[in-house]
């Protein structure tokens, strides 16, 4: 942890991979062994807590955060001061040897809170856009690197896209998309479930259960298979899997630097509303970022969904819209509760 507190803003990879040989499906990445995956690991500098899997894919909770993996597509989600972009090179090598190769990739992270504390190559976004761009093989050659910015210098999405044209991983409905949040200063009277009582006893997947009742989680989805983990003394981390769509929250709740995130994949056609008003509710923050991706955006089908925030008392204060070559639409907007402004 750094001196001065833990970092929760997390930063996130996601790979996607193709292979000639249709043996080698329905399994893919899922073929990777532990001690394999536990090399990645290592050198993001990370553990497994907890992991469950269906029949779409694999989900861990992580000691910082959370990995996700798919046939042909894997996501790491790491926070602290870990090193995710150290798992690129083991991932594209253990890849290739179950004859799968790099099509496409994404990074993603917003501002840290201790940014001076982040080991190399996370020290600046242009250290992790460079050391990007060496990993990367030649082949990804549709690149683009942006920092997308709110109305505060201090809250900014960092985004780096690359693939190779020819392997398109967007789904075809455009009404799907990835929906990344960030919150920070949450309510500390809610913030309180998030810590153990000391000495009691409980496991941390125990514990963790009792948490996503108790704070009304397992409502988000109730559809969700959960996985939670509660860290001693605070801290909390669950993965949901409901077919092959996942979400995931993160909660580091130390006051001075308290910070949650919520993931998922979603789709208009859902109740992204209630999903949206249940995860305000929970944490009550004071500031808030929405990124979503998605294939084609279209303004009018973001609209309702600010309107739902913005009737629990958060004002929409940023919004901007960035194109990435064959890699989607990236909306990062920022919300303050009413009474700060930032
Ligand atoms: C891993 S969790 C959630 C991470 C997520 N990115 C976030 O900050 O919301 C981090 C929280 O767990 C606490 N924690 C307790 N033990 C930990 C451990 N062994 N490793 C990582 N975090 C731990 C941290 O102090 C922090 O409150």
């Amino acid at each position: 942890m750094a001196v001065s507190g833990f970092e929760g803003f997390e930063k996130r990879l996601e790979i996607h991979f193709f292979g000639d040989d249709p043996a080698i499906f329905p399994l893919g990445l899922r073929k990777i062994d532990f001690e394999s995956m536990q090399q990645v690991l290592e050198a993001v500098q990370c553990t497994v807590v907890s992991a469950v899997g269906n029949s779409y894919f694999d989900a861990y909770v992580l000691s910082e955060s959370s990995l996700f993996v798919y046939p042909t597509k894997i996501i790491i989600k790491t926070c602290g001061t870990t090193q995710l972009l150290k798992s690129m090179q083991p991932m594209i090598h253990f890849a290739h040897h179950l004859g799968l190769t790099i099509c496409s990739c994404r990074y993603t992270r917003g501002s840290f809170i201790f940014p001076k504390a982040q080991p190399f190559p996370h020290t600046s976004f242009k250290d992790e856009v460079t050391y990007l761009e060496d990993t990367i093989p030649s082949n990804l050659c549709y690149r683009k690197a942006s920092i997308m910015p709110s109305k505060s210098c201090a809250h900014s999405w960092h985004v780096f896209t690359a693939n190779d044209g020819s392997h398109s991983h967007m789904s075809y409905d455009n009404d799907i998309f990835t929906i990344e949040i960030c919150m920070t200063e949450l309510d500390p009277i809610l913030a309180r479930n998030f810590f153990r009582q000391a000495h009691d006893a409980k496991t941390g997947d125990s514990a963790g259960k009792e948490i996503t009742v108790l704070t009304g989680i397992n409502e988000i989805n109730p559809n969700a298979l959960i996985c939670d983990f509660a860290f001693d003394p605070c801290g909390y981390s669950m993965n949901g899997m409901d077919g092959d769509w996942y979400s995931t929250i993160h909660v580091t709740p130390e006051d001075g630097f308290s910070y949650a995130s919520f993931e998922c994949v979603g789709s208009i056609n859902d109740d992204i509303v209630h999903v949206l008003r249940k995860v305000v509710q929970i944490f009550r923050p004071e500031t808030m970022s929405i990124s979503t991706t998605w294939n084609d955006y279209n303004n009018k089908k973001w609209t309702h969904m600010v309107k739902a925030v913005e009737t629990l008392g958060l004002k929409c204060k940023s919004s901007v819209m960035d194109q990435f070559p064959a890699a989607g639409d990236v909306v990062f907007q920022t919300f303050t509760a009413r009474r700060k402004s930032i």
